[in-house]
């Protein structure tokens, strides 16, 4: 939250390297990249988020008296370097990737220029953010996906890893495209809508099922779903649900949205007998809702398998990501500023060619066809490269350089996507509210090809190199091989 000072949310060895670089170095301004290899969940693309709260982290960032005093006690720190933390705030500049975008592997979500041992402090706290929210609005994304237009309701507080899962995932949750959570704090904080049944509990509080429908649809007759599996879904739940909506209709006060939610049994055969039930008692609006260990596999098997669902409550799954529980996103030196003001490239070397960094201070173009306008690939450059889309521009695979495109000048047009967020240690980015970047993230995926956005074996976005990166990351990698 905006006034937390998280300054110590971060590893002992940035503190260490700090008073390292503080006692043996000139505290030069580099370039560090967060980015990472992989899309989760086996997705075709990732979105991106988290944005707003590395802002409050930064703004935020000073080590406060009880701070210092805590890092004295640990008795590695000298004075010197303990006087200079006191007086620490963030001068650097921080460039981000815009939430709710789409993102691909490799290329740099947010870029960090700011003094080595400012730099280095704020490794630990941006990745866990943005790892995070990234991660569950990824999830999130494929479970609405699969729904095909049906509200997914963000169920998973109660089984989030901690009080904070449960909020921001609920914030990224909301970014990915849920219409809404049952996290009230999430909905009071965040400003996105809260909505919700009720629990086994409420039924069994009362003499018989019967008495607690109709005690709930007297209480909330605008927002009635009737949770309907306590006893016998088809015997005694959507019976007792349907006569207590007869009720509801003759006393005039049948509601927009009202329903029924199935949590056991066989989803697919229990929502089609129900709605047969439904229809035949009049009750053709009734909303069908499920939920249950639901994911975006379960869900897309229930649509082909014909269930007569259209609202999904899903927790457990979306909340902790399940299948994959981390972004793996990574923080890696790009370059060095010297003296003259110039950035030189740093390269970082791995047995496995994918890992090989890609040095300098860079930023990306994403590339789109002019017709259609969906991505055509990314274009990761030198910060200071420019492009005429009037002329023709040549695409290569940077792991396999014979394989090229080249887009006719007129055919594409072309977006930077990395946005200045600080510059010189002063917030100049205002986020939107997060409903603003729902809706964007839902803009920025019509711009995905439909073969990148399926859930099984998605076709690939190509994040490619500019020729002078490419050149200059492959003369890096001769000059350390020789
Ligand atoms: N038609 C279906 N096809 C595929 N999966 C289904 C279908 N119906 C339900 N499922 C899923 O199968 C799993 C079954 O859950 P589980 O074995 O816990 O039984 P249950 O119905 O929840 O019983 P109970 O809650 O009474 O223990 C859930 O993840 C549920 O979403
Ligand atoms: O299955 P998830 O995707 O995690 O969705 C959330 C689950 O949480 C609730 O169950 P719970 O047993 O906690 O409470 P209940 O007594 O209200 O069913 C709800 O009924 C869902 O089944
Ligand atoms: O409102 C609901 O139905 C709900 C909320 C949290 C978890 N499971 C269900």
């Amino acid at each position: 939250m905006s006034t937390q000072n998280l300054t110590l949310l971060t590893d002992l060895y940035e503190l260490t390297m700090m008073q390292g670089y503080f006692e043996t170095q000139e505290n030069e301004t580099v370039v560090f990249d967060v980015f990472f290899r992989e899309n989760p969940n086996k997705s075709g693309y990732s979105i991106m988020a988290g944005v707003e709260q590395v802002i409050d982290y930064i703004k935020n960032l000073h080590f406060s008296y009880e701070d210092v005093d805590y890092l004295r006690g640990l008795g590695i720190f000298s004075e010197d370097f303990l006087h200079y933390l006191s007086g620490f705030h963030f001068s650097g500049s921080i460039y981000a990737i815009p939430e709710g975008t789409v993102i691909f592997p490799k290329e740099p979500l947010v870029k960090v220029i700011a003094p080595i041992m400012e730099a280095q402090l704020v490794e630990t706290a941006i990745l866990n953010i943005i790892n995070h929210q990234s991660l569950i609005a990824t999830k999130t994304s494929r479970v609405v996906f699969a729904a095909q237009g049906d509200g997914i309701m963000e169920f998973g507080l109660r089984r989030a890893q901690g009080p904070d899962a449960g909020l921001y995932g609920a914030r990224a949750a909301m970014i990915g495209g849920c219409v809404g959570t049952s996290n009230v704090l999430a909905g009071k904080l965040f400003d996105v809508p809260v909505m919700g049944t009720h629990a086994h509990s409420w039924i069994m509080s009362f003499k018989d099922e019967y008495t607690a429908f109709k005690e709930y649809a007297k209480l909330y007759p605008d927002a009635c779903t009737l949770l309907v599996d306590t006893y016998d879904t088809l015997k005694s739940g959507v019976p007792n649900a349907i006569r207590v909506f007869r009720e509801m209709r003759e006393e005039g006060i049948i509601s927009k949205h009202y329903g029924i939610r199935l949590d056991s049994g066989d989803l697919a055969y229990l929502s089609k007998q129900a709605r047969r039930m439904l229809d035949e008692a009049g009750f053709t609006d009734a909303v069908i809702a499920a939920s249950n260990d639901l994911d975006e596999m379960l869900i897309h098997d229930l649509k082909m398998q014909g269930a007569a669902i259209t609202s999904w409550g899903v927790g457990t799954n979306l909340i902790t990501s399940k299948d994959c529980p981390s972004f793996g996103g990574v923080y890696k030196l790009a370059a060095i500023q010297n003296a003259e003001g110039e950035f030189i490239p740093k390269i970082k070397i791995s047995e496995n060619t994918e890992k090989i960094t890609n040095p300098g201070n860079k930023t990306i173009y994403r590339v789109y066809d002019k017709e259609t306008g969906k991505i055509r690939a990314d274009l990761i450059c030198f910060a200071d490269e420019t492009y005429d889309t009037s002329k023709e521009l040549l695409l290569f695979d940077p792991n396999a350089t014979w394989k090229k495109t080249r887009l006719a000048g007129g055919t594409y047009t072309i977006r930077e996507i990395l946005k200045p967020i600080f510059i010189h240690g002063e917030c100049i980015y205002t986020s939107p509210s997060v409903m603003e970047i729902a809706e964007y993230c839902r803009h920025e995926k019509e711009t995905l090809w439909d073969e990148t956005k399926r859930l099984f074996y998605p076709h690939r976005v190509y994040v490619d190199l500019s020729q002078k990166l490419y050149d200059t990351k492959a003369a890096l990698l001769d000059d350390l091989s020789r």
